[in-house]
């Protein structure tokens, strides 16, 4: 994949206008945008469908984990939005997946690509043991990614850590979708499993979630320039 659009930008702000305004200074040439929780909580899928029309693709990141028919019907109501790709939790289970799975497919119009959240970035094993999960997250990682390929997903959301051992594991056209990017110099923050731009290209990552470092930075367009010229310099090696 050439390195346009592997960008996904995380919009983690708390309101439509703020959020079209980002958005409006970001490239749609270049990028695609995320939606997850606290802007859709706020805004609903009014914000989803502004962004579109102003030509963004969007990643609906609501991580649904629930019982298998509840999921089912919000895969449906994502795909009616016609989103680019949403995702669930790779927790919920083979059934949930499956369900997710059928109902994207039986979706009218285009069908979004669906992805499983496996543990998440800001997850180090001491959290993973308080929830009852052993081994290290990369372990986990790796058995809720199987199980995701397995139930027919299009692929899974993991930390640039673990792509190249699921890149090895589960082979070419699963896409791997890596948030915990962080160039060279930016905070870490909440984020525990995080990785360089660069660093996620060559573990294999597909989409490369990317959230503080552009949405807080001075000139937004400009960090996600760096970033994209970041990738496709060093991607490769
Ligand atoms: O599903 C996600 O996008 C996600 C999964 C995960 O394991 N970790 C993770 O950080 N994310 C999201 O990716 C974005 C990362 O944002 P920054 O840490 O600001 O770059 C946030 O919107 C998170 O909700």
């Amino acid at each position: 994949m050439s390195a346009d659009r592997r960008i996904i930008v995380a919009l983690d702000v708390a309101g439509a206008e703020q959020a079209l305004a980002l958005a409006g200074r970001l490239d749609p040439a270049l990028c695609r945008v995320k939606v997850g929780k606290e802007l859709f909580t706020r805004c609903g899928p009014g914000v989803v469908e502004a962004l579109q029309r102003a030509g963004h693709e969007v990643f609906l990141d609501l991580k649904f984990h629930d019982i298998p028919n509840t999921v089912a019907g919000a895969v449906r109501a994502a795909a009616a939005l016609g989103v680019w790709m949403v995702n669930v939790h790779a927790l919920g289970g083979r059934r949930m997946m499956e369900a997710a799975r059928e109902a994207a497919e039986r979706a009218g119009g285009r069908r979004p690509l669906l992805t499983a959240v496996t543990v998440l970035t800001s997850m180090e094993a001491a959290d993973l043991a308080e929830v009852g999960i052993g081994g290290s997250p990369a372990e986990a990682a790796m058995r809720l990614a199987r199980l995701a390929q397995a139930s027919g997903l299009d692929g899974v959301v993991c930390s640039p850590r673990e792509a190249a051992s699921l890149r090895r594991a589960l082979g070419a056209g699963f896409l791997l979708v890596t948030p915990g990017v962080r160039p060279a110099g930016s905070g870490r923050g909440d984020q525990r499993r995080v990785a360089t731009p660069a660093e996620a290209v060559r573990a294999g990552a597909d989409h490369l979630v990317v959230g503080r470092p552009v949405t807080q930075a001075d000139d937004p367009d400009r960090a996600l320039r760096t970033i994209a010229s970041e990738i496709a310099d060093g991607g490769a090696g």
